[in-house]
C-alpha cells in the first residue's frame, strides 16, 4: 500500500540531485539585496483525457513534501501513528521531471506509458502552454493535452518500479470535476486546477452531452 508510510526521519539535506540551494545578492535600483532560490528540474505536465468513457486519468501517490508539511516534525521524526501516510497522499495530472535529453513531447510521451500505460503519438499531444515557479525556483512547467481511448491503454501504469514508483492510476468522470477541483481535502497542486478550467474553456463542449 503506497500510503503504508513508517520509519520516518527528517535530516538536512546537502548533495540532492533534484534540488540544489542558492543564494543570489544583488542591486536592485542601488538598493542591496539578497534572494534564497533553488535549482530544480523543470517538468512536463498533461493533461490526459479519455474520450472512450469521459474520464480524465490522473495519479494518485504520497508525497513526502506535502507530507512533512502537514504534519508535526519532531526532533527530526514523525510519529506515523498520529500522521498517517494517507496525509501525504495526493491527486495529480501524469508528470515528469525534464531530467533527460531529448524532446519535451517524446518525455511527456514515455511519462504517459510509464504513469498511466497509455500509448500515445507524440503528434497527438496539444501545447496548453507554460508556466513558471516564482517564489523559490523560477523553474519551468509546459503543460499539455491529449486525448486517449480504451484501445490505446496498453499497460497497467504506475511508474517505474526499479525507481520505486508507487503509482495508482485515477479516472475521474467529467461530471465530478467542477466538485473535485474545489474540494480542499484532496491535496493537489494548482497547474490541475488551471488545466481543468482550460479544459472547460476550451474542449469541454465537444464531450458534454
Ligand atoms: N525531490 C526528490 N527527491 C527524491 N527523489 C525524487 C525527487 N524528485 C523526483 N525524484 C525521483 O525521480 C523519480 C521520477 O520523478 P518524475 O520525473 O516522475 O517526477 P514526478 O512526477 O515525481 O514529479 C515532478 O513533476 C511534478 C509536476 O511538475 C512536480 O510537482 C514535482 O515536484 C516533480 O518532482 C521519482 O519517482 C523519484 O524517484
Amino acid at each position: 500500500m503506497a500510503d503504508n508510510i513508517a520509519d520516518v526521519r527528517v535530516l538536512p539535506c546537502t548533495d540532492s540531485k533534484y534540488i540544489r540551494p542558492f543564494r543570489i545578492h544583488y542591486k536592485q535600483d542601488g538598493i542591496d539585496k539578497t534572494w534564497d532560490y533553488m535549482k530544480v528540474y523543470n517538468s512536463v505536465i498533461i493533461l490526459i483525457f479519455n474520450v472512450t468513457r469521459k474520464v480524465f486519468i490522473m495519479v494518485k501517490q504520497f508525497r513526502p513534501a506535502v507530507y512533512a508539511a502537514r504534519v508535526e516534525v519532531e526532533n527530526g521524526r514523525i510519529d506515523t501513528t498520529k500522521f498517517p501516510g494517507s496525509l501525504g497522499m495526493t491527486f495529480e495530472l501524469c508528470a515528469g521531471l525534464v531530467d533527460k535529453s531529448g524532446s519535451i513531447e517524446q518525455l511527456a510521451k514515455q511519462e504517459i506509458l510509464e504513469e498511466c500505460g497509455y500509448d500515445v503519438k507524440v503528434e497527438c499531444l496539444e501545447r496548453i502552454t507554460s508556466t513558471r515557479n516564482v517564489g523559490t525556483s523560477g523553474s519551468l512547467q509546459t503543460l499539455y493535452y491529449v486525448e486517449v481511448t480504451d484501445e490505446m491503454k496498453v499497460a497497467a501504469g504506475g511508474g517505474l518500479t526499479e525507481e520505486g514508483e508507487m503509482i495508482e492510476v485515477i479516472e475521474l468522470p467529467l461530471k465530478d470535476t467542477k466538485h473535485f477541483i474545489m474540494d480542499e481535502s484532496i491535496p493537489k497542486p494548482p497547474n490541475l486546477q488551471f488545466a481543468f478550467m482550460w479544459f472547460y474553456a476550451n474542449k469541454a463542449k465537444n464531450h458534454e452531452n
